[in-house]
């Protein structure tokens, strides 16, 4: 098939190729019915029921992509947004919920600094060099000497691409900074946390002139439903009249919960959406106050 002659009307998605968010890129789209076979190797994939193209990318390229309009939309971090500097050509229209992390400013446990401020004038490894850089220079302005800057003294940001957490290890660095999210690379190093520059999590980003918004508040129509979906649980019980007011505190649901009559009189079932990581500390509150019957359902698919 001629992919580049069958691109030309299609919006272009890019998704990261590998790496932490590709899975779950993957996963989305598919609960979003957004469907495609990627060919070995391939790139691109043209979406079957869709006038789209997905684009396999490096996350750390796809904000710059969809920033200088060479694809539509994308998804990346949040980090690599900010890195990219193109956050007045984009719109950010979701966070994901996904690709959480921080990026922090590492030190070695032995005999490294315990306060960031020691680490000015010395020498940092990231490959957030853009981020990194405007943090350091804040810090350079606060506490060099005039005297000091004059000389030339500032803190050495140097990139490497990957493996940044070698890198005082190896003695090139004094401190790194780089993207944590258990701690389990970072303690594996020898280092510690000294300070937080950004939170980050997957965004989906649209470039601010993209064509097609209608196809574009579809996508996203669907990712929300889909984002909701792993995100709440439906809950069924069966409640005495008597207790309504209190299991409705305990259940509101998204707009109200729905309450239907059970054909004895006395009770009535309640559904509820609920969120997902609640639902054990709802089910115990609501045996307390007499609920019977509980049942938690997974949800497939919703818009909310
Ligand atoms: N440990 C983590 N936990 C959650 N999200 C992460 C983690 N590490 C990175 N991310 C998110 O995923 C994005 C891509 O990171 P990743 O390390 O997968 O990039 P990559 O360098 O393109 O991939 P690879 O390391 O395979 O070359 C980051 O910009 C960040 O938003
Ligand atoms: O706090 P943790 O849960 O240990 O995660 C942090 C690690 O995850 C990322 O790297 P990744 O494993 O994606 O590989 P990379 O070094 O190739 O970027 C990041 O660069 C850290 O090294």
């Amino acid at each position: 098939m001629d992919l580049i002659n069958n691109l030309s009307d299609r919006l272009l998605f890019a998704i990261p190729k590998k790496g932490r968010l590709h899975e779950q890129c993957i996963t989305l789209l598919r609960g979003a019915d957004i469907n495609f076979h990627r060919h070995n190797r391939l790139d691109i994939a043209l979406v079957q029921n869709l006038p789209i193209a997905i684009i396999f990318l490096p996350a750390a390229d796809i904000a710059k992509y969809v920033g200088e309009g060479n694809v539509d939309l994308g998804i990346t971090g949040q980090d690599m947004v900010s890195e990219s500097q193109v956050e007045d050509k984009i719109d950010k229209i979701l966070e994901l919920g996904f690709g959480k992390c921080k990026l922090q400013v590492q030190a070695p446990d032995k005999g490294g600094p315990t306060k960031v401020e020691e680490l000015v004038g010395k020498r940092i490894v990231t490959s957030f060099e853009v981020l990194a850089g405007r943090y350091f220079e804040e810090l350079d302005k606060k506490y060099l000497s005039e005297d000091e800057r004059n000389a030339g003294i500032k803190t050495k940001i140097q990139y490497v691409s990957g493996s940044v957490e070698a890198a005082c290890a190896l003695g090139l660095a004094d401190g790194i900074v780089d993207l944590v999210e258990s701690g389990e690379t970072m303690r594996a190093a020898g280092l510690h946390p000294l300070i937080t520059i950004l939170h980050t999590q997957a965004i989906l980003i649209r470039n601010k002139h993209s064509s097609n918004p209608s196809l574009i508040s579809k996508i996203t129509a669907r990712i929300k439903g889909v984002i909701a979906a792993q995100k709440y649980v439906l809950l069924n019980y069966n409640i005495s009249r008597a207790n309504i007011k209190e299991a409705t505190k305990i259940t509101p649901g998204r707009q109200a919960p729905t309450i239907s009559p059970l054909e004895n009189g006395e009770w009535v079932e309640i559904q509820s959406m609920v969120v997902k990581e609640e639902v054990a500390s709802i089910m115990d509150r609501l045996e307390e106050i007499g609920a019977k019957d509980i049942l938690v359902f997974k949800i497939d698919n919703c818009r909310v």
